[in-house]
């Protein structure tokens, strides 16, 4: 694993901060040698002649089609080729930047890596990183499903733009991110300005990485489990089908009330952060009770062959009978992969999985869960 090639994939919609993120990171005294792989849409190069050039670096422009679809075989043969030339000589890096077009869902970028026996020998995807644009991130987010993808996708989210906007926006948009993305920490990252250790090095992929999950966001998830389910009835007198459209922003609701974000309605819910209609979000699924080992292998097994396209990320630490270690999971689409860790110790074995994807049945999710416990 030391002498695999870390790949860090930079993703983030049209116009977001990518390549001022890129070309900090080439520009930054790390002293290390980057190989960088552009993914344009469209015949200009335009990035290309953008980024800041050191003799040092190699700079592939892929400009023939969206990276996601339909190079991903250029992309396998964009890297192998740099690889002979590393080992020709003829090029020096230590590790590879993909930044990809706006326009791309960053999941099959980060499976070629799996999926391509060749590309896996020598890579190994280090982290995915999405740059958000505090200024027009909330509408890209409505209006753009890739751009959800790619939020989804993450391990790290970087806000861009924050110069720009009220401290309120950035906090609005920051909790629809975390909903949608618990997983990943968001930083601010003005004109690129980040710490180097936030975007390089990360292990976003190392099973052993830590599960770290925000507990407000549990505690959220379980109270939304209490008050809204899909197709729930509010006493408020609106059903609230899964696109929580139920108290808008903005919005007039049934009781008789206009509910601006934040406020409690005198139908007694108290009507937090604005609910979007988010394609992409995650939920958690906890239990104390261990997991039958055979069982929950064939119901993840059946659970990605139906529902990968739509599984974004998903990750566990686990409690298995028959042993006295934790068994850390995770999976992108339908690549799962698992592995013993340390042994639970002082602390008490329990289940803790958070899945992030597209419109995932996450009740039946959950109940399918639960019948793989002893
Ligand atoms: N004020 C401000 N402007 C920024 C920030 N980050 C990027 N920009 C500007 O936003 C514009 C777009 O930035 P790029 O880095 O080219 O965005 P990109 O994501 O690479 O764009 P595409 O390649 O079109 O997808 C440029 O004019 C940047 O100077 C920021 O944090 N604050």
């Amino acid at each position: 694993m030391d002498k695999l090639i870390p790949v860090t994939i930079i993703t983030g919609f049209l116009g977001a901060g990518k390549t001022t993120l890129l070309n900090r990171i080439l520009t930054e005294e790390h002293g290390q040698k980057i190989a960088v792989i552009e993914n344009e849409f469209g015949e200009e190069s335009i990035d290309n002649d953008l980024l800041v050039r050191n003799e040092d670096e190699e700079i592939i422009t892929m400009n023939n089609g969206c990276i996601c679809c339909t190079i991903r075989g250029d992309l396998a043969e964009n890297l192998i080729r740099l690889m002979e030339k590393k080992k020709e000589g003829s090029a020096q890096f230590e590790r590879v930047i993909i930044e990809t077009t706006g326009l791309a869902d960053p999941g099959p970028v980060a499976q070629t890596f799996f999926m391509d026996e060749e590309v896996s020998q020598f890579y190994m995807v280090d982290g995915i990183i999405t740059v958000v644009d505090a200024l027009n991130g909330g509408r890209t987010l409505d209006e753009q499903e890739p751009a959800q993808a790619q939020v989804g996708f993450a391990d790290r989210i970087l806000l861009s733009k924050v110069d720009l906007v009220d401290s309120e926006i950035v906090d609005d948009l920051c909790a629809r991110l975390h909903r949608m993305n618990p997983r990943a920490p968001i930083i601010e990252c003005n004109m690129g300005n980040v710490d180097i250790r936030e975007v390089l090095d990360i292990h976003g992929f190392n099973l052993d990485a830590a599960l770290e999950l925000d507990p407000d966001f549990l505690k959220e998830a379980q109270e939304e489990g209490e008050h809204h389910h899909h197709g729930d009835h509010c006493c408020c007198g609106h059903d609230h089908d899964h696109n929580h459209d139920h108290h808008d922003h903005d919005g007039e609701c049934s009781c008789g009330h206009h509910h601006e974000e934040g406020e409690t309605c005198s139908c007694g819910h108290h009507h937090h952060h604005p609910r979007h209609d988010d394609e992409i979000a995650a939920f958690v699924f906890e239990s104390d009770k261990p997991f039958d080992p055979a069982r929950l292998d064939s119901y993840m097994r059946t659970l990605t062959q139906v529902y990968g396209p739509d599984m974004l990320r998903y990750k566990g630490v686990l409690y298995m009978t028959g042993t006295d270690r934790r068994m850390i999971f995770q999976g992108v689409h339908m690549l799962m992969a698992a592995d013993l860790d340390k042994p639970w110790g002082d602390q008490k074995p329990t289940n803790k999985i958070v899945f992030i994807g597209r419109r995932l049945p996450k009740k039946a999710i959950l109940q399918g869960l639960e019948t793989c416990l002893v």
